[in-house]
Order: C-alpha cells, then structure tokens, then sequence
C-alpha cells in the first residue's frame, strides 16, 4: 500500500498558506517529515489523519480517497498528535479500554487481551495501573503509541514525538518506532534531525508550506558532501563571515562559534573540510543554498 499527495493546498482564514501544492509518494516504512515550526507538518498531518480539510488536491491511501473516504482511512489510521490530551484521573488500562471500545474492539476479552499486550509492547504493563498524567513525558509518549496500535493501523502518524524527551527516553522512543514501522507506512513529523536520521531512509524537507527534498536521506547527504568546510570564529565577526560566504549553521562549540559554510572549495584561510551531516542539509536546504 502507497500514499500519495498530489497537490494540495491549504490556506488558513487568517491569510496563511500552509500548504503549497504539496505532492510526495511514500511506501511501508518509516518516512520522516522535516521542518522547522510553522513549516506546515502538522497541518499535512492533519489533513491525511481527515481532521481537516484541504482546499485542493488528491491524497489516496491504496484505493482509498483519503479526502473523501474519511471513515475508511479512521478504519486504518493510527495517529498520536503534537498534543495529546489524556483523561486526569483514569490509569492507561482504563484509558485503553475504553480507546479500543470507541475503535470498535466491543468483545470484553479480546479487548482486555489487546491492551494488555499493547502495554507489554509498549513497556508499560507494570505501570498499567498508574494514573497516565502522573507518566514522565516519555512514558506518556509511549502510551500514545499503544492508543495509535489499536485496529492495526496500515498507517501510523506521529506529529513531533520526541520533543521535551530526555535522552534516555528518546532512545527507547526509537527503538519502539523503529519496531513497529517495519508493517505500516508510518510519518514521522519532526523538527529534530536527529530523529530523522536515526530511524528514517525516506525523507522530505518542508518549510513555508514547500515540500524542499523528497527522496532518500542518503541522496539527501549526497547533495552536500563535500562541499561544507567549518571554522571556529570570533562572535564580533559572524556579520561579516554571513556576508562573505554561504553559512549554513552556526553554533557556539565550547563558547565559541563554529560555522559551517557551503562552498566548492575551501572559501579561505582556516577553513577546513567538514563531516556533512543532515543537518548541513536542512539548513542549506532551508536557506535555499542548494
Ligand atoms: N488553525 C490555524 N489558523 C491559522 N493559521 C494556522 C492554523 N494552524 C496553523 N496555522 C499556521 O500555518 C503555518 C503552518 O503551521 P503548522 O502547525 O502546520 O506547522 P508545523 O510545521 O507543524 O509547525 P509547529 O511544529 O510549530 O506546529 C504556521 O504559520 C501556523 O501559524
């Protein structure tokens, strides 16, 4: 099963236009959508879980017209949105339960045994009977994902997932992502290439409602490669290095700030070659250098 975007747009009451003709193809596996805030993630996120609606274009999932067939995409999406509002008091069995009951899980014992493997799954099953506001961010990231396995989904959208995470928790965020993307399309909304780079081979880069890059991470790193050099300046004469030359990034290394500038040969004294990483490529990306 493919989804394919042809086109869509979006353009919010307030004048916004956070979609523009955005068209991407993505298959089974884990793809990871980059963009720094406001480029439009969520609201393309939004528009294939049909919680909004687009001004034109097509998104078909398999034979199915996601933009009209709302309730068979609901049958086959699991989705855990940027902000995931939980009932104060109830513990993650109950929550679960009675998520699966309104997924149409309606046979008690089947219903009892999913949640319980979900929260095994999800490493949760002996804080199952805890209140889930009381879970550390990470848990509580967690217990979305169980939510977003109930019915199986065919495709799985997580919108900024790991944002707020400390390392530890990020980590086995991953390897819980990284599992369960291997049967279902699964979009990985993130402004944090580290995420990306970690658990995806397909990517996209957006910003402003533009789809920048769709294809490989590798192709990604391919159009950069060998063309970043770095150098260690003083603060005072960052304006004059931005005017000069093709800076990429710049961030403080031991108080220091180290650039990366984008350039086919070494632009100058003190300058040497640098390791590109995706990074370089989000940023060049972003400020239209390549
Ligand atoms: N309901 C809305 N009404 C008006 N403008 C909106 C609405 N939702 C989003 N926007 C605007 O649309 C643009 C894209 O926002 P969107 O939330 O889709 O981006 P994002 O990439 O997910 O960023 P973030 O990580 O900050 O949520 C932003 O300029 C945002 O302010």
């Amino acid at each position: 099963m493919k989804l394919e975007i042809l086109n869509l747009n979006k353009q919010y009451a307030n004048g916004v236009h956070a979609l523009k003709d955005v068209s991407l193809t993505i298959g089974k596996g884990m793809f990871g959508l980059l963009g720094p805030n406001g480029a439009g993630k969520s609201s393309l996120m939004r528009t294939l879980a049909t919680l909004q609606e687009a001004d034109s274009g097509e998104v078909r999932l398999g034979e199915i017209d996601v933009l009209k067939e709302k309730d068979k995409v609901r049958g086959i999406l699991g989705y855990l949105p940027q902000e995931f509002g939980v009932y104060p008091r109830s513990s993650a069995v109950e929550l679960l339960d009675h998520l699966a009951l309104l997924k149409g899980v309606t046979v008690s014992k089947e219903r009892k045994e999913l949640v319980a493997y979900l929260l095994q799954k999800v490493n949760l099953y002996e804080h199952r009977k805890k209140a889930v506001k009381s879970y550390s961010g990470g848990m509580r990231q967690r217990f979305g994902i169980a939510q977003c396995l109930i019915g199986n989904p065919k495709l799985i959208i997580v919108d900024e997932p790991t944002a707020g995470l400390d390392p530890g928790e990020r980590n086995r965020f991953y390897n819980l992502l990284s599992e369960i993307g291997e049967e279902a399309i699964l979009i990985l909304s993130t402004h944090i290439v580290q995420d990306v780079r970690e658990l995806c081979t397909q990517m996209a880069i957006m910003n402003q409602g533009e789809m920048l890059y769709n294809g490989t991470v590798d192709d990604a790193l391919d159009l950069i490669q060998g063309k970043v050099y770095e150098k260690s300046v003083e603060k005072n004469s960052l304006p004059d290095y931005r005017e000069k030359h093709d800076v990429i990034s710049d961030k403080l290394v031991g108080g220091k700030p180290l650039i990366h500038v984008f350039a086919q040969q070494a632009p100058e004294e003190g300058f040497t070659p640098a390791d590109a990483n995706l990074e370089d490529v989000f940023f060049a990306k972003i400020n239209q250098l390549i």
